[in-house]
């Protein structure tokens, strides 16, 4: 593509930003209004400008993402001009950054990427040795903590600066909170470890230490450019004022209505201290949608002016009206996750949409096992993202501690899981034994181990031999991590560990999709080291860098397994930035969405209504909210009441669908009649106590919802639903009105009918669910 060619696909603002490349830029915009392409193409635009791609920095909110945009330059400025760009989540940039220059801090360029998981059992392993009330110091608890004053830049030396930490602390009943965060960072440090808020807090250490390190990067970076801002957090928000303190070419993109990381200690205030941090910054307003429909538009708009804190945007379409958004209650989240599998089904055979242009959200994990098992049933193929991961799996996590080992073997967490995995007759007591020396000689658990002969009095002949011949196994790992690829090395670990073994003497089922899984992580490393060759820059193929490289990912990478045709399942949280023709979200109802933990202050309940808006705003087409009079939580069944939000849409984007079990004619209804359904009893109000209901006025039954053009759609005629026609006969589709039959084919289920419609052309459409009504000719 040429410049002038790239320009075009631009609206004036649009343009105008991405043209005004030189000082600061912060471009507040609605949901679909094109940040994400104006981002993208600032940057091909600066490269086809003759900006070199190691000026470029981008930072995005996951590596999908950034690749995704790499592409779309790399179809501008060429494939090998983009490869050299800098440009993925704030992790794994800096944790890139933190392998060249970690050294300064005491870091070694291989150090290891703690886990959730790993800093977790850290945690119990420290709130153990101190003997601690486990019950009270629960590792999520402290885990959380830690985060938070992380993200603060607040390490355990600064902790006595704020009297309010303790304060807080002690009545939160953790008063030893202090000792088991130093301990958690010595520990971590001398295992050469970081977890993940280590990567941006060592990041700030680091530039804010060494200025000459700062220098290299400030006249590195150029350009800065970062989406999704109103998500960064305090020390995200540090390093980049740091980093373009020099040439100030920083341009960040966000809508402040999409604000929903809060908990995790975004600051939506970033966005205000941008203006004063840079008060001649340049200020770009994008309010057109191209993403969705009017009544999407307008819906999501009626929904987020409930929001008091908000900058004023004013959203707006040219697209099409598009269908009304359908709200549906269901009995339970079984005859819910039924509808929704139907919905798909009838969508996917009438219109021959891919499975992959549908997404369902929903507000909880939890809530996907019902969805799963409906789309199993119609089988339907379908991806979750989030939940427990592939690489989270026991037996994939065992391998990969003994890669971890091969290529750091000071890593604690790795070492004490696979010590005695496969069973070398290494016990329990040996490794505490282990442990106490370590701490006696103020030195690694791998130090020890190496040197375990030398420790037979305190370990005993025969497990010291065994300890030794662990550490020399590694040691040999090691050399291997070293000299060969990533692949090579996997495979001898795989074997010469004996996890191969033991994963075959186990016959079981469970055994055989374990063996299964290890095997596929082996197929990944294998195809780490074939397409890195080609891909990146560095080309680096090493186990070192695969390791790196997996431990960034974020929820939304992990399931990409390449596969295009599947629906796609996750949380709001994580459908953030994303698009589909076709949107659900489940399980609309008060104390789940808004959760009921989100609903006891303002602010709160104010970013429960964000993801509410960022979930409406994925859609381009067609928007489902489904509810349900019941649902089983936590092993019971509790009556529903409907979701306030819900109240909160105007009335004439809706239509509101009863299943048939309470459904007498007519089906559809206009706004919501959330009190139709059994069992409620009425009272009113956005703010109605939780265990009451609210209802408002339903309106007079009107004609199916409806088509995708402006236009109106045309009568529905009276008639019955064909379940088998012929050749010849007229007919009347709700979506494409009226037209002929030509073609009959297939029986029972799979009947398909070619039909040519008088405005729609010609269709092949599965009778079952084509709902066809025939009409005098
Ligand atoms: N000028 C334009 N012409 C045509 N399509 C556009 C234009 N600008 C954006 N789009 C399309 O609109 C959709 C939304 O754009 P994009 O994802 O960049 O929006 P966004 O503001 O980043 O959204 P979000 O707030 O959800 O992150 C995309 O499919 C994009 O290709
Ligand atoms: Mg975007």
């Amino acid at each position: 593509m040429n410049t002038e060619n790239l320009l075009k696909e631009l609206n004036d603002v649009q343009r105008e930003a991405v043209l005004h490349t030189e000082g600061p830029v912060m471009i507040i915009a609605g949901a679909g209004s094109g940040k994400t392409r104006v981002l993208t193409y600032r940057i091909a635009w600066l490269m086809l400008q003759g900006t070199d791609p190691f000026n470029i920095l981008a930072l995005t909110f996951t590596n999908k993402a950034a690749r995704e945009m790499k592409e779309r330059i790399a179809a501008v400025v060429g494939h090998s001009e983009a490869k050299n760009l800098w440009m993925g989540t704030f992790h794994s940039i800096f944790a890139r950054l933190l392998r060249i220059d970690g050294h300064m801090l005491g870091y070694p360029s291989n150090f290891t990427i703690y886990d959730t998981d790993d800093s977790e059992k850290l945690i119990t392993q420290i709130v153990k040795e101190k003997n601690l009330d486990k019950d009270l110091y629960k590792p999520k608890k402290i885990l959380n903590r830690i985060s938070s004053l992380k993200n603060n830049l607040i390490i355990p030396q600064y902790y006595d600066n704020f009297p309010e930490l303790r304060e807080y602390d002690e009545a939160a009943k953790i008063p030893d909170f202090k000792n088991i965060y130093t301990a958690y960072v010595e520990r971590c440090f001398k295992a050469g470890a970081m977890d993940f808020d280590d990567i941006l807090l060592k990041t700030n250490e680091l530039l804010g230490t060494f200025p000459e390190i700062l220098a290299k990067y400030q006249d590195r970076f150029r350009y800065i450019l970062v989406d999704e801002y109103q998500d960064t957090n305090h020390s995200q928000y540090i390093i980049i004022k740091a980093l373009a303190n020099k040439f100030e070419n920083i341009c960040v993109v966000g809508d402040d209505a999409q604000s929903i990381y809060a908990f995790r200690g975004a600051n939506i205030r970033n966005i205000l201290s941008f203006q004063k941090d840079y008060p001649d910054c340049q200020i770009f307003k994008l309010e057109q949608n191209y993403r969705s429909t009017q009544h999407i538009v307008n819906a999501a708009n009626s929904v987020i002016a409930n929001n008091r804190d908000q900058l004023k945007k004013n959203v707006w379409t040219s697209n099409e009206t598009g269908e009304k958004i359908t709200i549906y209650k269901a009995l339970n989240e079984t005859e819910e996750a039924h509808y929704i599998a139907e919905r798909i089904m009838e969508r996917h055979l009438t219109y021959q949409m891919p499975y992959s242009d549908f997404a369902i959200l929903y507000r909880t994990n939890a809530q996907s096992r019902a969805l799963e098992e409906q789309l199993r049933r119609k089988n339907i193929p379908y991806r979750i993202y989030g939940g427990m991961s592939f690489y989270q799996r026991k037996e994939v996590k065992d391998l990969l501690a003994y890669l971890r080992l091969a290529v750091n073997p000071h890593d604690e967490e790795a070492l004490r899981r696979v010590i005695n995995y496969p069973a070398r007759g290494i016990g329990q007591t040996t490794v505490e034994r282990l442990t106490i020396l370590a701490d006696q000689h103020n030195t690694t658990l791998w130090d020890i181990c190496r040197n375990a002969i030398n420790f037979k009095n305190e370990l005993g002949t025969a497990p010291a031999q065994k300890v030794s011949d662990f550490a020399t196994m590694i040691t040999e790992f090691g050399v291997r991590a070293r000299r060969e690829s990533a692949w090579d090395a996997a495979e001898h670990i795989f074997k010469a560990s004996g996890i191969l073994r033991a994963l075959n003497d186990d016959k079981t089922e469970e055994g055989i999709s374990r063996l299964g899984n290890v095997q596929e992580l082996l197929n990944n490393i294998k195809s780490f080291t074939d397409t890195q060759l080609s891909l990146e820059e560095n080309n680096d193929i090493s186990l070192d860098y695969f390791l790196q490289d997996i431990a960034l990912l974020t929820s939304t990478d992990q399931q990409d397994d390449g596969e295009p045709n599947k629906v796609s399942l996750m949380t709001l949280h994580l459908a953030k930035g994303l698009e589909f023709p076709v949107v659900f979200i489940s399980g609309m109802e008060e104390e789940l969405f808004p959760s009921s933990q989100m609903v006891n202050t303002r602010a709160d309940l104010e970013e429960e209504r964000r993801l509410f808006y960022v979930g409406m705003t994925r859609a381009k087409k067609k928007l489902f909210l489904t509810f349900t009079h019941m649902r089983m939580r936590y092993g019971k069944t509790n009556d529903c009441e409907p979701s306030r939000f819900l109240d909160e849409i105007d009335d004439q984007y809706t239509e509101l669908i009863l299943p048939a079990f309470h459904r007498s004619q007519p089906t559809f209804l206009s706004g919501p009649a959330w009190g139709a359904g059994p069992a409620n009893n009425h009272s009113s109000g956005p703010f109605a106590p939780i265990g009451t209901s609210r209802q408002k006025t339903p309106h007079l039954a009107t004609r199916p919802s409806s088509t995708a053009s402006n236009a109106l759609p045309p009568e529905k005629p009276q008639g019955e639903i064909l379940t088998h026609t012929v050749p010849g006969d007229r007919v009347f589709h709700e979506k494409f009105g009226y037209g002929n039959v030509l073609e009959v084919e297939g029986s029972g289920v799979n009947v398909k009918a070619t039909v040519a419609f008088d405005q729609a052309g010609q269709k092949k459409l599965l009778l079952q669910y084509a709902k066809l009504i025939k009409v005098k000719p």
